[in-house]
């Protein structure tokens, strides 16, 4: 982990090759926002983007299970990390250099030393869009993301809630004060349909949608909850594999165009403000 740029504080630095990083976040655990960032992730490279995915929740690293792939991964000459890839998404994950069942303690600086690793010291080679599954709720992550590479945007996930819309209300701001933009909202578990066509409104489907608008933010789409979305991420193959005539496929990939799409937007805006500048 070097001790470069010590005592010499320096801006975020772009990755060369890499277009756009996005962050997915949360504020709440447990609704669904790895299950999201992994889906969204297969999606993109699907739709026919380079794809890289970081695992940086510390609380639950569960990606490498989600995209069926643990193993360490190889040192490369030059002391680079080679990124695994699974489905066609390039990925590394705390969960990978954290051995067996320990749960990952760190410090602030050791943290701070991983996020930026994992950013520098990773082969990522050409990216469309570099994902990060931010751990829920503490800025501590974000807060090293953005001081060590400038991010497009955040994507944040809740379900329709109110006590998971409460905690994405926090996501916004804590990215507002970090200065990320929001690309959207995304709603998971959205409703759940029946074998026999009835429809259950667990958490209150259309209450993310709402709640975008109150903060004039877009709405990238919602995924409903169905067994098949838990059984495919325990199982390594994500939901978001399956055929054309897979629902959860197109809510899938109906987000990550949205999410490619509100990406490109964000990033032409920034660069017409630099001009200005
Ligand atoms: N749409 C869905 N339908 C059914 N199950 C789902 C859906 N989305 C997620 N799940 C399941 O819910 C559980 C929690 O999801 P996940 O681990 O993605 O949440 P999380 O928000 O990333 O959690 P944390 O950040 O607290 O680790 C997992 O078992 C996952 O398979």
């Amino acid at each position: 982990m070097g001790h470069s740029g010590q005592g010499m504080p320096q801006g975020p630095q772009p990755l060369a090759g890499v277009a756009h990083v996005v962050a997915i976040g949360s504020g709440k655990g447990g609704v669904g926002k790895t299950t999201v960032a992994v889906n969204t992730a297969v999606s993109l490279a699907k739709l026919g983007y380079k794809v890289g995915l970081i695992d940086a929740d510390i609380y639950g690293p569960n990606v490498p299970t989600m995209l069926g792939l643990t193993r360490q991964p190889a040192i490369l000459p030059g002391n680079m990390i080679e990124p695994l890839t699974a489905h066609g998404v390039k990925f590394m994950s705390i969960g990978l250099i954290s051995p067996g069942d320990k749960p990952m303690v760190m410090r602030g600086p050791m943290l701070h030393g991983v996020i930026r690793q994992f950013l520098q010291q990773v082969q990522w080679g050409e990216l469309d869009f570099l994902l990060v599954d931010l751990p829920p709720g503490t800025g501590d992550v974000v807060i090293s993301l953005v001081q060590t590479v400038p991010l497009t945007g955040a994507v944040v996930v809740s379900t329709g809630s109110s006590v998971a819309l409460e905690d994405a209300r926090k996501a916004l701001e804590m990215f507002h004060q970090v200065n990320v933009e929001v690309l959207g909202l995304v709603e998971n578990m959205s409703r759940m349909v029946l074998p026999d066509g009835t429809v259950i409104d667990v958490f209150g489907a259309g209450s993310t949608e709402q709640t975008a608008k109150q903060f004039g933010l877009p709405f990238l789409g919602s995924v409903d909850l169905d067994p098949q979305v838990r059984e495919s991420g325990d199982r390594g193959l994500p939901a978001a594999l399956a055929g054309e005539d897979s629902e959860r496929g197109q809510e899938f990939r109906a987000i990550a165009a949205q999410v490619a799409l509100r990406a490109k937007e964000a990033a032409a805006q920034s660069e017409d403000v630099l001009e200005i500048l």
